[in-house]
């Protein structure tokens, strides 16, 4: 994602730490070849400390701002993971009836849930109405007639937020930019801006806020200013109109370091400063709007990896084949996106860094993690760690070619708890076959 390299380099990060007395590395000090021995691999192991210090960080960031930052929990819905962000104070932004059950579920207060998606069946807006959530951010406007009517059906007001598109490139891959005209998310500013009358004078709906989400990874706070400073102008419209605003959502998109960047990005810090900037711009000042925030890579991503084992080194040609025991059915991204994950030996073992694909054993040529990566010589055995990996990893998990869903492990101050038993191969049978 952004710029592609072939760098070996790792991004920072406090929890995947080189242990030298052990010779290899730990996570939070655990050392990774005693997990994979115990669990197997492969496996997602995740920082329950990093997580809370990302969660902490984007909080800051906000501050002094009124604010709420809803975890967007499709970037890793794990039950345990909720719970520990949910203890932390965040709420959720969710995009399914099954992920609004979760985040109730792990103790999420309704009124801390946002709920986005351009699809949201019948059922699905009733489950949100009966949950009592914050509010439902509206996508179409077939989609308010639907709102509308369920509400009023229940006898109940509903809170909604309508998600406009501002048209401000995030500058990431295509596939996960958001607010530029032609996607199919948000409302465009002047069908909001027409629907405005009726839902002001609607007694079904009630207009709590604005939001926008421009895109995921996005490259930098300004296009992140930009996009709030539109949509805090039309807050200021609906306010004016008689709309009782009172959120305003950024959306989420808060870039992590995958270690391919050509520049480091700003700090989160920069954020959350931009988002106030962009109420300024927008002239929503006096509002004194409630900023939410979604972001879901920024708080997990960096938090998370997943250990492989090499099952055969391949030389073919110049080619130097890993083959390892993840696959794209374990990390989508390098297959969908051509993204970028660091990989590197737990064991590091002296010799020449060569280029090497790394690849998984699912029969589909594009079932890669790494193309012509620098790598150090590795042997059948060898465990590697793929980096970042705590977002969009499990989340977007596989059973393709009847691959078993791997296990999860949480480190926890210094011990580690497996969230995700391994699943056998008799769990993927079909119901009802
Ligand atoms: C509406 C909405 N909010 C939040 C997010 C979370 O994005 P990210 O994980 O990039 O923060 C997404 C995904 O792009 C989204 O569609
Ligand atoms: N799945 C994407 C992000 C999707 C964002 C959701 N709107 C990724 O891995 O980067």
């Amino acid at each position: 994602m952004g710029a592609k390299g072939t760098r070996a380099d790792v991004p920072p990060s406090a929890h995947f730490v080189h242990d030298e007395d052990e010779g290899e590395l730990a996570i939070d000090g655990m050392g990774l070849s005693t997990i994979a021995e115990e669990v197997g691999t492969p496996a997602h192991v995740y920082s329950a400390s990093a997580i809370e210090r990302a969660y902490r960080a984007i909080d800051a960031s906000l501050a002094p701002a009124k604010h709420m930052v809803c975890y967007a929990m499709k970037a890793n819905g794990h039950p345990e993971i909720l719970r520990l962000l949910a203890s932390l104070g965040a709420g959720a932004d969710v995009v399914s009836g099954g992920e609004l059950y979760w985040a109730l579920a792990a103790g999420i207060p309704p009124e801390r849930i946002v709920f986005s998606g351009v699809g949201k069946s019948d059922a699905e807006i009733a489950y949100a109405l009966d949950a009592g959530i914050r509010a439902i951010h509206v996508e179409s406007e077939p989609e308010i007639d639907v709102i509308e009517a369920i509400a009023r059906e229940k006898g109940v007001t509903a809170r909604i937020a309508l998600r406009v598109n501002p048209d401000v490139d995030p500058v990431t891959h295509p596939y996960i930019a958001t607010g530029i005209h032609g996607t199919k998310f948000g409302l465009e500013l002047d069908v909001a801006r027409r629907l405005l009358p009726r839902i002001v004078e609607s007694d079904g709906l009630e207009l709590e806020g604005i939001a926008c989400h421009i895109g995921s990874q996005i490259g930098g706070a300004k296009p992140l200013e930009d996009a709030v400073a539109i949509v805090a102008a039309f807050a200021k419209e609906c306010a004016e109109a008689g709309a009782p605003i009172r959120a305003l959502d950024a959306g989420g998109g808060w870039p992590i370091h995958y270690g391919d960047e050509d520049a480091p990005y700003a700090p989160w810090n920069a954020f959350g400063a931009a988002i106030r900037a962009g109420i300024e711009r927008g002239g929503a000042s006096d509002l004194d709007l409630e900023i939410v925030v979604e972001p879901g890579r920024a708080m997990v991503g960096d938090a998370g990896g997943i250990l492989t084992r090499v099952l055969y080194v391949k030389e073919q040609g110049t080619k130097r084949f890993v083959i390892v025991d993840a696959a794209m059915t374990e990390l989508l991204r390098p297959s969908l996106y051509g993204a970028y994950h660091a990989i590197v030996p737990v064991r590091a073992r002296e010799g020449d860094v060569t280029a090497a694909d790394i690849v998984g054993p699912v029969c589909e040529t594009g079932d890669f993690l790494a193309l012509d990566r620098p790598l150090p010589p590795v042997q059948r055995g060898d465990l590697l760690l793929i980096r970042s990996t705590g977002a969009y990893g499990a989340a977007m998990a596989t059973r393709y070619n009847a691959r078993p869903l791997a296990a999860e492990v949480i480190v926890e101050g210094d011990a580690y708890r497996v969230i995700r038993e391994r699943e056998r191969v008799e769990d993927l049978y079909p119901r009802g076959a």
